[in-house]
């Protein structure tokens, strides 16, 4: 919600946008249905060309019949009628390229410019790279020296998450990109930051008259989020074992999201102020101080034989590419504390696990009860207000309070406000991709994560993944289908608190639509 978002709904100036890795599984799933939405949407314009590039040979015919199998498969529009598909197609290039080979690169430079003469593009360039990190300094480095930097436009490069492995290599990486890209034409991404819900926080947080005011520790008992997902590694063992829940999810999404719902209210709507209220979070995060307190306050499992929705399915150990003596974590849950004014004493819940039970995020705010003793001279405390932030892959708000039980004397019973956002704008809403593209082409990097933010995220979490090291007894396993280790309940029953349910919806609420 910058100013520059509501600005712009169209691409001022053409660009060339260059995939990296476009015979790849994120091209594929991802990038190319989102520049198609785009182009749909008109927000592309006519100047604009995309280069695919990637090491295996690929006609051009071959290349745009990918495209479209792409788009057929996981693009929210539908391709209608053959002029239509041939009109967009034919910005569509591929070059057959091997990041090492500056050559290609110098060849590349020499295509470009007869791109941009022949779609009227004023010399923009974005550097997509759906590639493995370990290329992204070869690449740069092989940018400047192809001569593609030399442009009369601007020039950006999107990177993919794992920036790193820890803070050291994340720090390596950084300077291979600082030394050819400044600060401000790097964009990383995180594809939580281009949710609608998630980027919806900083509204309800600071639009609302009955939020803002009591976004504090005075009225907010602790905060949950939890990203659950029902797949497992699929075909990507070979990297998340190495990566485990806690890099693939939790350095990134998690934290990112904490952020939102932590942060204090930027000076203005510009990324830059909103960039820097989310790094403070990330400083004033509490470090575990010793090994022991890792383990007291971070919980990891790992998902073994089990079944879900009737549907046997095996342990990790028994995954492609996945080590049959891994002990690399699959389930991460957290207590995590925000030492600052706003939130000291306040916990928050973090929790994320492939095999769980239903594909999920949100976030649970839960606020302070009522003493009900005051109210009703009851013993129980009044249940506690929640508000539910629901980013996916439903979308929505859910707020619970408290009333009258009807026709009773002094009966209290929850009600909920539970409004359905999929139901209402249909669950077509663009996706995470489509504008994290779309802002990276109009230079807003409010939605991607700037290094300092990078690097707090990992600081903190080489302190988990350093205590991991020492050990792996903490490791609990957890069948496939259920919902984690029973260690997670046991975190916050030790503050009297417990997981809400997904969707915030118990048996005793009732709810209006
Ligand atoms: N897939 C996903 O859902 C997600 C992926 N990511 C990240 O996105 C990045 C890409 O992931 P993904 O698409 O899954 O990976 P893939 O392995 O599916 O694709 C990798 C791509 O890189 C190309 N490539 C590899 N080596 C070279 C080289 N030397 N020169 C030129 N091209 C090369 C491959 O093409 P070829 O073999 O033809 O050269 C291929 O197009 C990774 O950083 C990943 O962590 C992040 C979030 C989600
Ligand atoms: O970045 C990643 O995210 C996905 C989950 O994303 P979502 O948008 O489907 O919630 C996760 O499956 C993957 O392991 C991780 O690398």
């Amino acid at each position: 919600m910058t100013e520059m978002n509501n600005q712009e709904t169209m691409l001022a100036e053409g660009a060339i946008f260059y995939i990296f890795g476009a015979t790849g599984d994120l091209a594929r799933r991802k990038l190319f249905p989102a520049i198609y939405s785009l182009y749909r949407e008109d927000k592309l314009g006519k100047n604009f060309a995309v280069v695919g590039l990637a090491r295996r040979p690929r006609t051009q015919e071959q290349f745009r019949e990918d495209v479209r199998a792409a788009i057929d498969e996981f693009c929210r529009y539908d391709v209608q009628q053959d002029e239509d598909w041939n009109e967009f197609a034919k910005h569509f290039e591929y070059k057959p390229l091997d990041i090492n080979n500056v050559d290609g690169f110098r060849e590349l430079q020499q295509h470009s410019q007869q791109l941009e003469h022949e779609f009227h593009i004023p010399g923009n360039r974005l550097f997509y790279l759906a590639l493995a990190p370990e290329l992204f300094g070869a690449v740069s480095y092989n940018l400047r020296d192809g001569g593609l930097l030399d442009t009369k436009g601007w020039s950006r490069l999107v990177i993919e998450k794992p920036f790193g492995y820890d803070l050291e290599s994340a720090k390596q990486l950084n300077e291979e990109l600082r030394s050819v890209f400044n600060e401000d034409q790097i964009y990383r991404i995180d594809h939580y930051l281009g949710k609608e819900m998630v980027q919806n926080i900083e509204v309800i947080r600071f639009a609302n008259a009955f939020f803002e005011p009591l976004w504090n520790n005075k009225h907010i008992a602790n905060v949950q989020i939890s990203l659950s997902e029902t797949v497992g590694v699929e075909e990507r063992g070979g990297y998340y074992d190495q990566a485990g829940a806690l890099r693939d999810m939790a350095q990134n999404h998690m934290l990112q999201m904490l952020t939102m719902i932590a942060m204090e209210p930027p000076s203005r709507l510009h990324p830059e102020d909103i960039r820097d209220e989310k790094v403070k979070v990330l400083r004033s995060l509490r470090t575990y101080e010793s090994d022991e307190e890792v383990v007291g306050n971070v919980v990891r499992g790992q998902y073994s034989a089990g079944s879900l929705k009737g549907k046997d399915l095996p342990g990790y150990r028994e995954e492609d590419k996945v080590n049959p003596e891994s002990t690399t974590e699959t389930y991460l849950g957290a207590r995590v504390y925000v030492d600052n004014f706003r939130w000291a004493g306040v916990p928050f819940y973090i929790r994320t696990g492939k095999r769980l039970p239903v594909k999920t995020t949100e976030v649970v705010v839960e606020f302070k009860s009522i003493p009900s003793r005051v109210y009703l001279s009851s013993k129980h405390n009044l249940e506690p207000n929640l508000l539910v932030i629901r980013v996916n892959p439903m979308e929505g708000i859910y707020v619970r309070i408290n009333g009258k039980k009807p026709g009773s004397e002094g009966g209290v019973q929850p009600l909920a406000m539970d409004f359905c956002q999929s139901s209402i704008v249909g669950i077509n809403t663009p996706e995470a991709y489509e504008r994290l593209i779309f802002d990276a082409a109009r230079g807003d990097s409010t939605y991607f994560t700037r290094w300092d933010e990078v690097s707090e995220a990992w600081a903190f979490v080489d302190r988990i993944a350093q205590a991991w090291k020492n050990t792996s007894e903490d490791l609990h396993f957890y069948p496939a289908g259920s919902w984690g280790p029973e260690r997670a309940n046991e975190l916050l029953a030790e503050d009297g608190f417990h997981w809400w349910p997904v969707n915030g919806q118990e048996e005793d609420t009732v709810v209006w639509k």
